[in-house]
């Protein structure tokens, strides 16, 4: 698969020991983030690695803050995004069978690099399901897309 992935300043080492994780799995990894620890601006790497996401340069992405927090909210507003803060692998798994996400994120200050590496050998390995959880996915999408929701009104 061709992952994108993306950082901030306080995720460089983890970005370059998941990137090489990732390459050891057989994965084409597209670096859309900094090398350098100087400071960068998180939505900035969000939003190149959701555009790339959601136009399938890329078939999944990742992306590495602090928390994971701020670089996923910038990947959830690209449309099409389904990104997912992790930071245990359980939720990983479920986050692909229920919620087909397409971005999963963590924070450099909030997991350390092998259980990061489990978050991200449990999502990649996990499949949607779809059957009822499609119809949810649908209905993010409607709220995404009218900002209404059929089904409140
Ligand atoms: O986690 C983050 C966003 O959710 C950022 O990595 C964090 O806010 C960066 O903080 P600082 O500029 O103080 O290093």
């Amino acid at each position: 698969m061709k992952i994108a992935i993306g950082n901030d300043h306080t995720a460089v080492e983890l970005k370059t020991i998941i990137s090489e994780h990732l390459r050891s799995l057989g994965h084409e990894v597209l670096n859309l983030g900094p090398d350098s620890t100087e400071r960068f601006d998180y939505p900035i790497a969000g939003y190149e690695v959701g555009k790339a996401v959601a136009a399938g340069t890329a078939d999944l992405g990742i992306l590495i803050c602090g928390t994971g927090v701020g670089i996923s909210l910038a990947a959830n507003k690209i449309h099409g995004i389904r990104a997912v803060v992790c930071s245990e692998p359980y939720t990983a798994r479920l986050s692909r069978q229920h919620n087909n996400t397409n971005v999963l994120a963590f924070g450099a200050r909030v997991v350390g690099s092998e259980l990061a590496k489990m978050i991200v050998d449990e999502w990649l390995n996990a499949e949607f399901e779809g059957g009822r959880h499609q119809g949810r996915i649908d209905m993010i999408a409607e709220i995404d897309q009218t900002q209404e929701l059929v089904a409140c009104k």
